[in-house]
């Protein structure tokens, strides 16, 4: 059969020579030796200084509504600046994905199976677990860092000159530094996750995706989206265009109704995803990220990928063109690929030595938290680690409640909370990619004090003071954690933040020399 690639458009800017900016004389070092690590981390560094920091969003808390709807506006003068037209960005050919949980594993999926059939691919994913580059993938694999240093100021060269007093906010620029790299290396797809909510979201500026996505939805980011599931199904909603289909994974009646509603009213086509159940898998397969809760994910990912091909005109072999919302016959290198997928900090098992395991899972809110607790007993029980000490590193962020999160462990047989601040080392390098200065040490102390707490209240027997310990950074955590392994064996559980999860896997690569990011 013929197949025909999506078109992959577009005249391409080239890269702008250094501007007169005093940027670029901060890179200049003597002789004019510009290395690319030195202007990766004056990247990072630069990019670092456009996240708000504590007191500023506190400040700001009170404006939340008007600054949202400013979003998309200075998102399209940020792109004119940049000169990224409309054409280029649909020319993507966008799979463009919101939801509460699972965005990351459902797009990850759909690019590892059209990466399998040779397609060019571009992923934007957030957020990050040891390197900012891992947000923005090509292929698979993150932007190198030459490439990132490069684009990272043109973009940021030419928007420091047209609107230095009102520069965009962190995730706005990687957002626009995505789309910059994307155009410039050609990808044939880009699979698109959202930020937060969907309707007032950066990535919403595109007009015209191929599909759009909506995946399990759940309460987080409540004081921004609505503590009810009708309010947030509202914003996740946002991202529907006319003519353009969308998918969504089971979820409540209420929000439900209000999916089908605004796609109604922008003429959206709409289908639930099936249950994996509904599909034939050519052989069985034992998918690349782990846990029963992923299944979800994979369908929806399956009809995203139908979608998109049937779309664009792309033959995936061995799949028939059929009703989207159904599910079909799920050929052997469909399966290769959803094996082949891999989304660290999501149901990771990692062995560092004879005697630790660590169980790692980016789940935040309570669904995930009951989906991690779940996967961690069945990999408990698979390990036969039963009766091995368990630590939990734990710590929860930004408006998440301790309490409500911590319960559904409780099955897990943890005899020892740790806790601290979502930092990595107790002093802040304002070029390092885990650099967040969003939630204050303080508020970030206090919090682990409670997640402590919560779980000694939690508990229906007398808790020791040595079985809650908090420390001020993840590295001295994570010494106090190995330091134990020398007298008995251990399995530590770490959850409650993707910042977390990403910092004790930096620090297990750099012991182990392991690349597991
Ligand atoms: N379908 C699901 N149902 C419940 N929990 C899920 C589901 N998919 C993923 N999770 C949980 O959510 C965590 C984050 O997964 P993933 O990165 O895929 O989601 P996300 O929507 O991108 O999250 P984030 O809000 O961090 O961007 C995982 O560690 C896992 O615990
Ligand atoms: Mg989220
Ligand atoms: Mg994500």
């Amino acid at each position: 059969m013929m197949r025909f690639l999506p078109q992959t458009n577009r005249l391409l800017l080239p890269s702008t020579s250094s501007t007169a900016c005093g940027v670029n004389q901060l890179r200049m070092t003597s002789g004019n030796a510009v290395t690319s690590v030195s202007r990766y981390e004056e990247a990072v560094r630069l990019l670092n200084s456009l996240q708000s920091n504590a007191a500023t969003i506190k400040k700001l808390r009170g404006q939340r509504e008007n600054l949202q709807a400013m979003n998309l506006p200075q998102c399209r003068k940020y792109l004119e600046s940049l000169k990224i037209f409309d054409n280029d960005l649909n020319a993507l050919n966008i799979i463009h994905v919101s939801g509460t949980k699972g965005k990351g594993s459902t797009c990850a999926y759909a690019e590892a199976i059209l990466r399998h059939q040779g397609l060019k691919t571009g992923l934007y994913t957030s957020p990050h677990l040891v390197h900012v580059r891992e947000r923005i993938r090509i292929d698979g694999d993150p932007v190198d860092e030459k490439t990132f240093a490069e684009e990272f100021f043109h973009v940021y060269d030419i928007i420091k000159k047209e609107h230095s007093e009102n520069m965009p906010a962190y995730f706005k620029f990687l957002t626009l530094l995505a789309f910059r790299i994307f155009i410039k290396m050609n990808v044939q797809v880009v699979i698109l996750e959202v930020g937060i909510g969907g309707e007032y979201d950066c990535t919403n500026v595109i007009e015209q995706p191929k599909v759009c996505g909506v995946t399990t939805l759940d309460y987080d980011h409540i004081s921004i989206l609505g503590s009810k599931l009708s309010e947030i199904a509202w914003h996740k909603a946002g991202i529907f265009k006319k003519g353009v289909p969308a998918i969504y994974s089971p979820t409540t009646p209420e929000a439900e109704e209000v999916l089908l509603s605004r796609a109604a009213d922008k003429s959206t086509s709409i289908y639930e995803a099936p249950p994996v159940s509904a599909y034939h898998f050519a052989r069985q397969i034992s998918p690349g990220i782990s846990g029963v809760h992923q299944f979800s994910n994979i369908s929806l990912a399956l009809q995203l990928v139908r979608v998109w091909s049937q779309k664009c005109e792309f033959v995936l072999p061995g799949i028939e063109n059929g009703q989207a919302g159904k599910g079909f016959d799920v050929p052997l290198w469909m399966c290769d690929a959803i094996e082949s997928c891999r989304w660290p900090g999501r149901s990771q098992v990692v062995t560092t030595e004879r005697n630790i395991t660590y169980l790692l899972d980016g789940a935040h809110t309570p669904k995930s938290m009951e989906a991690c607790s779940e996967w961690a007993a069945e990999e408990i029980a698979h390990l036969k680690k039963e009766k091995v000490k368990k630590i939990l590193l734990f710590q929860c962020t930004a408006d998440r409640c301790p309490s409500t999160l911590i319960q559904y462990l409780k099955p897990l047989g943890i005899s020892q909370i740790v806790s601290c601040p979502t930092q990595l080392y107790s002093s802040i390098d304002k070029s390092a990619d885990s650099t967040n200065l969003n939630a204050s040490r303080d508020e970030q102390m206090d919090k682990a004090q409670q997640c402590v707490t919560s779980w000694k209240e939690s508990m229906d027997h007398k808790v020791s003071e040595d079985q809650m310990k908090v420390f001020d950074c993840i590295s001295t955590a994570f010494e106090f954690i190995e330091e134990q392994a020398s007298s008995q064996e251990i399995l530590v559980i770490v959850t409650g933040s993707l910042h977390l999860v990403g910092g004790v896997l930096n620090l297990i690569s750099n012991k182990t020399h392991k690349k597991l990011v």
